[in-house]
């Protein structure tokens, strides 16, 4: 039996609340700054998970975090690590702390067919990596480890202590305002010491934004997906498109201020404060994009949010998109198409019961 994302009654999908929300400050009682103390598990092909991987690498944290990345696999018993080379097994090799832990997803050529790959392939650093930190093959494993009674799901993102052996936070959201935070300003290159994702005088706008982006649009996209009545469906999907129209207006808005600003010929100026709050790149920028980013390769078929794609139906979304794609490595080398697709694709057996991964969109992403 295929597992069922809805709820059985009202065939509407319904996030569960995260369960561990601690954060990481020099006056917390247990969970203080450090160098190489804490680690993320993460997957590539989560837009939750992808947040806190752009966030730890626009912050500079690639060298004080390192990274375990489950493989693209979800199934019945939830994610699972790569059974790891215990002789390389070391908190301290660099492939864990590298972007996206090990996995530089942008640096291979998406392009080939996904009919070879099997759920069970175990290219390391490929289709995942392993855990040098608790040996684990399972995520449970981490869940169980912090409280032998956990019933809830066994969701990434997970922040884990090493010291106390505990789970800091399993909640994006929260995780990504910790890395932002500055309280590992003094392990990092003094460059990544004035970035700030939620300045002070920009901080109401972020929230506003990322209230109503999450419900409708971060969120929207899986109560399109999982629906498991027509009529739900129909309600989600058209609320989804409504709100990818409001951003399309915000965007416009900016980009013709921009164009009377410069002229419509200085793209780069144009684009470096061509951004979806004020005109810096923000957690806002962060949040939306993890979702954008995997619309036209899933979301449009997958999850069947198919009114128009952001390439043909949302020209000041895409550019937005391609400009942090293409100009900001953060973006970019977190980003795998790979992860994304075969995920999908091939672990919601109740919504695509084949497992046949597309092959389009071709390209992945257009180009600026
Ligand atoms: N509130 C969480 C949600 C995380 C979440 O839903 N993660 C999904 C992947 S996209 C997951 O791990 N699901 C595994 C499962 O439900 O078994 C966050 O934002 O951190």
């Amino acid at each position: 039996m295929s597992k069922k994302w809805a709820d059985d009654e009202s065939g509407a999908f319904k996030r569960q609340v995260s369960s561990f929300q601690e954060t990481i400050s020099a006056s917390h009682p247990v969970f203080k700054p450090a160098k190489n103390r804490y680690w993320l598990y993460v997957s590539l092909a989560c837009p939750w998970a992808h947040r806190t991987l752009i966030t730890r690498c626009l912050k500079g944290l690639t060298s004080v975090i390192g990274v375990s990345v489950v493989h693209w696999h979800l199934d019945d018993k939830g994610w699972r690590l790569l059974p790891g080379d215990k002789a390389a097994d070391s908190a301290k090799d660099p492939r864990f702390y590298q972007p996206a832990g090990g996995i530089n997803g942008a640096s291979r050529d998406h392009s080939g067919p996904h009919g070879e790959i099997l759920n069970e392939s175990s290219r390391l650093f490929e289709d995942g990596s392993f855990d040098p930190i608790n040996h684990f093959e399972r995520l449970s494993q981490l869940y169980y480890k912090q409280d032998p009674n956990y019933s809830a799901r066994f969701t990434v993102p997970v922040l884990w202590d090493t010291e106390t052996q505990k789970i800091v936070s399993n909640e994006s959201a929260q995780i990504i305002r910790t890395l932002n935070s500055g309280v590992f300003d003094e392990f990092v290159d003094e460059k990544f010491r004035g970035v700030n994702l939620v300045p002070s005088e920009l901080e109401a706008a972020i929230d506003e934004f990322n209230g109503w982006v999450y419900d409708n649009i971060n969120n929207g996209v899986y109560k399109a997906g999982f629906a498991e009545n027509p009529v739900v469906y129909e309600k989600e999907v058209t609320n989804v498109f409504k709100h990818l129209d409001r951003v399309e207006a915000i965007l416009k808005e900016k980009y013709d201020n921009l164009v009377s600003q410069y002229g419509r010929d200085d793209l780069k100026s144009i684009l470096a404060k061509y951004y979806t709050v004020g005109n810096q790149l923000t957690e806002a920028d962060v949040r939306l994009y993890t979702t954008i980013v995997r619309f036209d390769p899933v979301y449009v078929q997958h999850f069947k949010c198919n009114f128009t794609t952001i390439r043909d139906g949302y020209p000041h979304i895409n550019l937005w998109l391609k400009n942090l794609y293409w100009n900001h490595d953060a973006f970019k080398l977190t980003t795998d198409f790979d992860h994304i697709k075969l995920h999908y694709t091939r672990s919601h057996v109740r919504i695509n019961p084949l497992g046949i991964t597309p092959l389009g969109p071709k390209p992945d992403i257009g180009t600026l």
